[in-house]
C-alpha cells in the first residue's frame, strides 16, 4: 500500500457534522506507511467526543479491511499539540497566542442567576470527562460561592513549585483550583469583589495546569464584570449556559448569552438543569420549575441543546460528600450527565475540526 492509496481510501470517510470528507477537511494530518502497517495522524482534540470515536473507528475499519495494520495517532495522544508536527489546529489559531500552553480545550461554564446548578454541572462535566480518559482540570473562579472543593472533596492550601507555580491539588484524577482554596471562609465578600480584577487572570496563568485535554471553569454567576474580565483573558474553546426550566432563570441565561455573543465566544450549547423531579417513592413526575423550558429556549436561539438533567436528591449528597454523581454506576440520573457530556465533546469537536477545515 502506498500514502496516497491510504488518502484515497480515507477520502471516502466522511465527517458527520460537518458533511465534508476528512482529507478535504484537513482532519488527516499526516501518513506514514511501511509495508502493510499504516500510521495515520487525526487532528482530533475532543477527548470522549463519541463522534470523533466512531470516526477513528472508521478510519481504522476502512484501512483493515485493506489489509492494512493500523496505528491511529491524534493531537491529544501525546497531549501536546506540537508532538505530532500538528500546527495551527485548536482553539487558538486566530488569536494565535496561547496563553494556557498544554491546554486543548477551555470549556467555561455560565449561568445568568445563581443557584441554578452551575457548579453541580461544572464538576459533573469535569468528572465524567476524565472517566473517559481525557486529562482534566476544574478552575472554580465562583468567589462568591465556592463550592467545587467540597463538591469534590478537596481540603487544604494548594502547594507552590520552586519557580512560584501553583500546583493543583487533585481529586478524581483532576487538578482542582479554586479560589475558595486561597480565601479563608471568614474572608468578606466585599474583598472578594475587590481581588477579583487582580487576581483571577493571573491566578489561572499561575497555576501548573500541565498537559490537559480539558480546562473546565467555572464562571461566578451572572453577566457582570468579573466574567468579563475572564472572557476577555482567557481563549475559551466555548461556553456552556446552564439554566432552570423557569422563566426568570431563562431570561438571564437569554442575558448570559449576549455576553458570549458581544465577546465573539462560541456558545457550545444550553443546559437544563433541575428539569423533571421523579418521586422515589411513588414514581410518579413532577415539574417543579417547569420543563423543557431549556430546550425550547435553545430552539428559539438557535443552540445546541446538550441535554434535561433531572432533579434529584443523589445530585445534591454526591455534590455534599465530594463524589460526583456522574461517576455512579447507573441510573437516569447518571445517564443524562453522562448524555450531557458526550453531547458537550461532540460540540467542542465540531468547534474544533471546523476551525482545523477553514
Ligand atoms: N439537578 C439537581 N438536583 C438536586 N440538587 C441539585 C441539582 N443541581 C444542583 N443541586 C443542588 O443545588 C445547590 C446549588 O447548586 P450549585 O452550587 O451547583 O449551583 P450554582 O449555580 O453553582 O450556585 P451559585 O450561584 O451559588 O454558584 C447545591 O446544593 C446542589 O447540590
Amino acid at each position: 500500500m502506498q500514502e496516497a492509496d491510504v488518502r484515497e481510501i480515507l477520502s471516502g470517510i466522511e465527517d458527520p457534522d460537518l458533511g465534508t470528507d476528512i482529507v478535504s477537511e484537513n482532519l488527516v494530518t499526516n501518513i506514514d506507511v511501511d509495508g502493510d502497517t499504516v500510521t495515520v495522524e487525526l487532528a482530533l482534540e475532543a477527548v470522549g467526543s463519541p463522534t470523533e470515536e466512531s470516526i477513528r473507528a472508521s478510519v481504522r475499519e476502512a484501512l483493515e479491511a485493506e489489509g492494512a495494520t493500523v496505528t491511529i495517532e491524534t493531537a491529544s495522544d501525546d497531549g501536546d499539540d506540537g508532538g505530532l508536527g500538528v500546527e495551527n489546529i485548536g482553539p487558538d489559531t486566530e488569536s494565535s497566542t496561547e496563553p494556557l500552553p498544554g491546554v486543548s480545550n477551555v470549556i467555561a461554564v455560565a449561568s445568568g442567576k445563581g443557584g441554578v446548578g452551575k457548579s453541580t454541572i461544572s464538576v459533573n462535566l469535569a468528572a465524567g470527562l476524565a472517566d473517559r480518559g481525557a486529562e482534566v482540570a476544574i478552575f472554580d473562579a465562583d468567589m462568591y460561592g465556592p463550592n467545587v472543593p467540597r463538591m469534590l472533596g478537596v481540603e487544604g492550601a494548594p502547594k507552590a513549585t520552586s519557580d512560584e507555580k501553583i500546583v493543583p491539588p487533585e481529586a478524581h484524577g483532576m487538578g482542582v483550583m479554586s479560589i475558595g482554596l486561597m480565601l479563608g471562609e471568614d474572608d468578606p465578600v466585599i474583598w472578594r469583589g475587590a481581588m477579583v480584577h487582580n487576581t483571577l487572570t493571573q491566578l489561572v496563568d499561575d497555576v501548573e495546569w500541565g498537559d490537559l485535554d480539558y480546562l473546565v471553569i467555572d464562571l461566578p454567576p451572572g453577566t457582570g464584570d468579573t466574567q468579563l474580565t475572564l472572557l476577555q483573558s482567557i481563549p475559551i474553546t466555548g461556553s456552556v449556559i446552564v439554566t432552570t426550566p423557569q422563566e426568570v432563570a431563562l431570561e438571564d441565561a437569554r442575558r448570559g448569552l449576549q455576553m458570549f455573543a458581544e465577546h465573539e465566544t462560541p456558545v457550545l450549547g444550553i443546559v437544563e438543569n433541575m428539569s423533571t423531579f421523579v418521586c422515589p417513592d411513588c414514581g410518579s413526575e413532577h415539574d417543579i420549575f417547569g420543563s423543557g423550558g431549556g430546550e425550547r429556549f435553545a430552539e428559539e436561539k438557535d443552540m445546541p441543546f446538550l441535554g434535561a438533567i433531572p432533579l434529584d436528591p443523589a445530585i445534591r449528597s454526591g455534590g455534599d460528600e465530594g463524589a460526583p454523581i456522574v461517576m455512579a454506576e447507573d441510573g437516569e440520573t447518571v445517564q443524562a450527565f453522562q448524555d450531557m457530556v458526550s453531547t458537550t465533546a461532540d460540540m467542542v469537536g465540531i468547534l474544533n475540526r471546523q476551525k482545523h477545515s477553514q
